[in-house]
């Protein structure tokens, strides 16, 4: 399915914010290695909180769901003998149930989207695993994977962070579970470290003690602990609602996002202070934001990695900005599902935006006026560059389409549902 996106001056309105993908996946986790039974209330429902569902009751976790809540009765360290997994399009489901896949006696990670997943590494991880002593076949670190473990054991191991903080995350939901104690180095530099701090916010709340050095570069994690069974409330998601409050920044707008709480461990609520920093007239108080979008948008400069999956959302915003944005330290984009940087601004140059990309870096000349749009938008498989391209769209002098917006399900299935509440002028094709 495509989407056209139609020229929209004026967006109004307000919603609740979707539920946060990051923890979703993180408390079905935690539930799952739990032995008892723990209760997550307002889970995400998307593409990729179904592959971690799908997956973990596969793994022999039961499952029961209503409106507001999913009930999980966990398999500890005890997974069920599984020969396939099919996480889908998930990066972070992959990278952390390779690591739980280590309990286990041989579990193959098949390869359903070659032109995406399919492409990223999982070298660092892959290499880590050997450490603990899991043998793992695979295709020159990609997808297809094979998982021989069995029985993992712990002491020091050492991991990249240089692409992904996933292989991390991974390693530590993993190591407490063992029957040594570990301490996890990490090697070269750790992106998206902020992350970090949300597995470990959840790891404590399933009662783990983890001993972290401040800079997360270093962890002893003692073995034989079990995570608790609890009850989990799922916040707000700040990646995608980076987008819709992108889209108010850019039109004249009312828009009003409830349920993004201004204390949350996404860096993504960056993208409150970045349109603060473009002198977007806007308010954060009690876990409600309000745009008041006058159309008018100031450049910036960002370390893009505190805020990895809102930078999107930004540079779109930056498109329609007076003066050059940069967004720097963001070459960890280009390993997501698709190349964020080549791709996104090979799109972003066809619909009239003049943007120059660096090997780590976004630059954005700000085109007030517009752009011209009327081109066809190759979506590359990725949710967030359809959400960003929609932001472009709407201030484009013609219409955009994008193809295979459908892909947007990865993490937000109703977010032209939630633009069209808004008033944008966006249609679903065939
Ligand atoms: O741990 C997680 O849940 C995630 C970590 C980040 O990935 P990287 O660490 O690869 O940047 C982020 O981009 C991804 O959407 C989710
Ligand atoms: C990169 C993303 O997800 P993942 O790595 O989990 O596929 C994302 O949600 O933008």
């Amino acid at each position: 399915m495509d989407v056209i996106v139609r020229p929209t001056p004026t967006l109004q309105g307000e919603f609740g914010a979707l539920s946060s993908k990051n923890y979703t996946t993180r408390y079905l986790l935690v539930a799952a290695l739990s032995e008892g039974v723990s209760t997550i209330y307002h889970p995400a429902h998307s593409e990729d909180s179904d592959a971690i569902r799908r997956c973990i009751a596969d793994l022999g976790a039961v499952l029961t769901e209503d409106e507001e809540k999913i009930v999980v009765q966990g398999f500890g360290r005890h997974p069920r003998d599984v020969k396939e997994l099919n996480v889908g399009n998930a990066g972070a489901v992959l990278r952390f149930l390779m690591a739980v896949a280590a309990l286990s006696p041989e579990v193959t990670f098949v390869n359903t989207y070659p032109d995406s997943l399919g492409k990223r590494p999982h070298d660092d991880l892959i290499q880590a695993l050997g450490q603990l002593g899991v043998e793992v076949e695979h295709n020159n670190g990609r997808l297809p994977i094979t998982i021989r473990g069995g029985k993992p054991q712990g002491g020091r191991i050492t991991v990249s962070g240089a692409v992904s903080s996933q292989y991390l995350s991974a390693l530590l939901f993993l190591t407490p579970l063992l029957e040594e104690d570990s301490e996890i180095i990490v090697l070269d530099d750790l992106k998206s470290k902020v992350v970090i701090g949300q597995t470990l916010e959840v790891m404590e709340q399933a009662g783990i003690t983890v001993d972290a050095a401040d800079d997360y570069m270093s962890f002893q994690v003692p073995g034989r602990q079990a995570y608790a069974a609890k009850s989990y409330t799922v916040q707000g998601d700040y990646p995608g609602s980076a987008a819709v409050l992108a889209a108010a920044a850019v039109t004249k707008s009312d828009v009003t996002i409830h349920r993004l709480a201004e204390k949350s461990k996404q860096g993504e609520r960056a993208i409150v202070d970045v349109l603060r920093m473009m002198e977007v007239p806007l308010t954060h108080e009690n876990g409600t934001v309000h745009v008041q979008g006058n159309g008018i948008l100031k450049a910036v400069e960002f370390d893009g990695d505190a805020a990895t999956d809102a930078v999107l959302a930004m540079v779109a915003a930056a498109v329609f900005a007076e003066g050059t944005s940069r967004f720097y330290n963001v070459e960890n984009l280009r390993y997501k599902e698709c190349d964020r940087i080549t791709d996104y601004l090979a799109e972003l140059t066809r619909a009239g935006a003049k943007v120059e990309e660096r090997r780590d870096e976004i630059i954005v000349h700000g085109t007030p006026e517009g752009v011209e749009g009327g081109v066809t938008i190759n979506a590359h498989y990725d949710h967030r560059v359809i959400m960003a391209l929609t932001v472009v769209g709407l201030r484009a002098r013609q219409p955009l389409r994008i193809k295979d917006a459908h892909h947007v399900a990865k993490s937000y299935p109703q977010y032209f549902d939630h633009l069209r509440s808004l008033g944008a002028n966006v249609e679903w094709v065939e």
